[in-house]
Formats: C-alpha cells, structure tokens, sequence
C-alpha cells in the first residue's frame, strides 16, 4: 500500500483531513491498480529535481522537486495561476520560448538533463509531444496533419506514411470516424475530432511522453468523455502528463495527481490516495472546495 508523497518536508505530520467531506466522488473511478500503485514501485521517465522557474523577475516555480513515473498518467492540479501549465511546458523546454524565462535545477530523462547545451531541443519535443487546450489542426487534410511530423524526419515512402497515418489514427480513436475522409481538411472536423486528430498528429512520431495542456476544456462532455478514454487507452504505449482544471477528470484519468499551490509543489502522489486521504491542509481545503 503506497502512500501519498509529502514534498513540502513535513514528512510524519499527521495527515491534514479529519473529516471526509470531499467533494471528490472517486467510486466511479475504474483505473485499474486504483490505490495500490506506488511510486517507489515506478520506473521513473522525467526526474525534475530542485526546480526554480522565474519570468524575468517573477518567480514562478519554487524548488519543485518530483518524478513522472514511466506508463502512467499523471495530473498536475491547482488554483488559477498556481504554475501547473508553467511546469508542464518546462517538460520539453517549450518554456525556452517565453523571452526572460529562466529555470534552475535539472530534469533529468533517461539520465540527461534536458537542459544542458547539447541538448538537441527539436529531438527532446519529439520525445515529449505536447497537445494544447484548443485543438490547433494544421489547415491541411486529415492525413497530412498526421504525416506532418514523418515528412519533417524526411520520410515520405507512401507505404510507410500510409501504415503510420493509420496506426496514429487508430491509437487516437478517430480511424473509423475518418478512414472515408482521409483527404479532406482537417478544419470540417468537429472540435472533440480535431483535438484527437491532434493527438494522432503528436503520436504519429512515437513520442515517449505525451504532455496534455487541459486537451479537453474547450470540448463538449461527449467529446471530454472521449478523450478521457483516449488517455486511459494510450497510457499503455505512453507516460502522459496533463494539466486539468477539473478534479474529477484528474479522479477519473490519472494514476498519480501533484497539488500545486502558488508555484510550489505541495503534495505529490496516488490519486486515490491523495483525494482521500490528503497529507497537507492546502491540499484537503482544495479538493473540498474552500478555495481555487
Ligand atoms: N509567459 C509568461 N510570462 C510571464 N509570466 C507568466 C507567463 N506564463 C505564466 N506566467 C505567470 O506564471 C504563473 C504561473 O502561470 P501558469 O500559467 O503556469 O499557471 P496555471 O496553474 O497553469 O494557471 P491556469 O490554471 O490559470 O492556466 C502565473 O503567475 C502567471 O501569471
């Protein structure tokens, strides 16, 4: 039985909650392993250790120190403003295009830091595929938007494109809502299509991290369900990180949930554990809705 990870160093405090009124329904959750996952137990994929993130002079991380465990899914939650979109671009150094930010620390894949010098950058986001809030679809066909990222590499053998469109379309669900329409624009699909056509698109490349910047909160609740879904089917190919606003999608898609609070990493660990049984009172008043 695992428990969560305090990482605000007030290890052997007694957990924060003494009630159990969360708002959090997890009985519905069907994840799997659910509570008895640990992450001692984790291969780790990211290590991100003693983290600073400053926008020029404001800083925006506070020594945040976590692991993304490899083959899982992992949702970062909290307030408005609190930094979970700033640590999850930081994942693939899509901070390094934001004028005067600055990171101290290391994150570490497969035992290199991403962030030293000879780091080829266009190779890491290829490893560590990002999807944004608003599904942004080239104003190309359907395969094309998927194939984009093979032509880059220089592949353009049909018959490879071909197989590679298509095991992308099938691992995002969207293969037989599309395989008539291949060649039709990307831009007639609907808004749920699009944002799966995205993640076909970022997959077609063989990414090891998928990195989910709220992929669902422009989409309609049919459209949420199926992406839910989605990332339930694909954590068996990839390690997933998403940022959500929503804490019973983080309850319903994520194995392991880390609580942010004003640029600080406060708690870190199973979700289940951590919706239930929360360590740190900032965690308990979150999820209970007393603030955010
Ligand atoms: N490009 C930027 N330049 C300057 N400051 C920024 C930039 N992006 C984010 N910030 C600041 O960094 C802090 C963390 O922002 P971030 O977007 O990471 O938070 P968040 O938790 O993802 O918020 P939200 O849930 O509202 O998207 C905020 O104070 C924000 O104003």
């Amino acid at each position: 039985m695992t428990d969560t990870q305090n990482v605000t160093g007030s290890q052997g405090k007694p957990a924060a909650h003494e009630t159990k009124s969360h708002s959090i329904d997890i009985s519905s959750m069907n994840r799997g392993e659910g509570s008895s996952l640990s992450l001692e137990q984790e291969t780790t994929c990211l290590d991100v250790r003693n983290m600073d993130l400053f926008y020029g002079e404001k800083q925006a991380l506070f020594d945040v120190n976590m692991t993304i465990p490899k083959q899982r899914v992992t949702a970062f939650i909290g307030p408005s403003g609190c930094g979970k979109s700033t640590l999850l671009r930081s994942l693939n150094r899509m901070n390094d295009l934001v004028d005067g930010c600055r990171i101290t620390g290391e994150i570490n894949m497969e035992g290199q830091n991403i962030y030293q010098k000879n780091v080829d950058v266009a190779e890491l986001r290829r490893r560590v595929g990002m999807v944004f809030q608003k599904p942004n679809p080239f104003p190309k066909s359907i395969y094309e938007n998927v194939a984009y990222g093979l032509r880059i590499q220089g592949i353009n053998k049909k018959r490879t494109l071909d197989e590679a469109v298509e095991w992308a379309l099938r691992s995002a669900a969207l293969w037989d809502e599309v395989k008539d329409r291949l060649h039709e624009s990307a831009l007639g699909m609907s808004g749920g299509q699009q944002q799966r056509l995205v993640i076909a698109r970022t997959i077609a490349v063989k990414p090891e991290v998928l990195l989910l910047d709220e992929p669902a909160s422009a989409l309609d609740p049919i459209s949420t369900l199926k992406i839910e879904e989605l990332i339930y089917e694909l954590k068996d190919k990839f390690t997933i990180a998403i940022v959500t606003h929503n804490m019973q999608q983080a309850a319903r898609v994520s194995d392991y949930t880390a609580f942010m609070y004003m640029g600080n990493l406060i708690e870190f660990g199973n979700t289940d554990m951590l919706f239930t049984n929360p360590k740190e009172k900032k965690t308990e008043d979150y999820i209970t809705g007393r603030y955010g």
